[in-house]
């Protein structure tokens, strides 16, 4: 059970129905959020449903979208604000790893990260403030051969993050990323059984994270309000750190 206290705020977490962001949206109800999850996946009602028996249903909220729909994406946030009266959290987790359907997976990885930033910066209450996590990669931070284009919308989230800093610190919210290494869900899975066998080797000796350790990372980012513009990493191997850049050299 959660000891930490976020009753009264409301969370959007986009690829809310499974893997990290599942594990996300769960730590969020059991500290007392009210939660949407935004997705595409058909099990999304389902999820919504046993969550519901797990906690206040009224506390849980499922919107069926495709972030790559810019127009259906708007309407989902503005849907959370009108239905809770505020939005304070947003996880931009919702992500794919396809190099064949490269240009599909820039749109889910890095475009619609972007609009979601966006839409929380015009959305939360200034007031109140609220705080922006989107969710990168360690292959961000250690280029992937066997992942190029997934390599590259995963460092490109990193370098918005702290671009975005500054301005999201004008509408009193803090932004900022996590770079998980693999963590044990349905997309490594996927890109563990198709890649060759000494990266494979290399993974399972480092050791892949439990959805839940990620999601705990994500936690840390969004209750310790120092934070804004942090990269932190996060590995079955090391736990969590934040990675410090060396903005200096010119
Ligand atoms: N699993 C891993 O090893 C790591 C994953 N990540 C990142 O974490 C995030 C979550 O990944 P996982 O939980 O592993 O993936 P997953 O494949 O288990 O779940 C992804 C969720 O996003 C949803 N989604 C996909 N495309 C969507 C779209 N167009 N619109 C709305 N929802 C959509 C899916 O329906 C699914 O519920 C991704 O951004 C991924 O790149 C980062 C580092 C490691
Ligand atoms: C195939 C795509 C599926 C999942 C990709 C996922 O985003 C992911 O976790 C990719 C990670 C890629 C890592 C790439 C390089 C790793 C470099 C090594 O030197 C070890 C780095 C970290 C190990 C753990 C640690 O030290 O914290």
């Amino acid at each position: 059970m959660s000891t930490l206290d976020l009753s009264g705020r409301v969370a959007l977490v986009t690829g809310g129905a499974q893997g990290i962001g599942l594990a996300i949206v769960q730590l969020l109800l059991e500290a007392g959020a009210k939660v949407a999850l935004v997705d595409i996946s058909p099990n999304l009602r389902e999820t919504g449903q046993r969550l519901g028996r797990s906690f206040k249903p009224e506390n849980v909220l499922c919107l069926t979208c495709d972030v790559t729909d810019s127009t259906s994406l708007r309407k989902s946030f503005e849907k959370v604000l009108s239905h809770y009266g505020s939005l304070d959290i947003v996880v931009n987790n919702a992500g794919i790893a396809d190099e064949v359907n490269w240009d599909k997976m820039l749109h889910i990885n890095l475009h619609a990260v972007i609009a979601g930033t966006y839409l929380a910066l015009e959305l939360m209450d200034p007031e109140k403030g609220g705080v922006i996590i989107n969710v990168s990669s360690m292959s961000a931070l250690y280029p992937v051969v066997y992942a190029p284009a997934y390599s590259a919308s995963k460092k490109a989230v990193v370098t918005f993050t702290r671009c975005i800093k500054s301005a999201a610190e004008g509408a009193n919210v803090r932004v900022n990323c996590i770079c998980p290494y693999y963590v044990k869900t349905q997309m490594s899975q996927r890109g563990l059984d198709a890649m060759p066998e000494q990266f494979k080797n290399e993974i399972l000796q480092n050791g892949l994270m439990d959805p839940e350790d990620a999601a705990k990372g994500i936690m840390e980012l969004i209750t310790d309000t120092s934070k804004n513009g942090t990269v932190l990493r996060a590995s079955a191997k090391r736990g969590l750190s934040y990675h410090i850049f060396n903005d200096n050299t010119f």
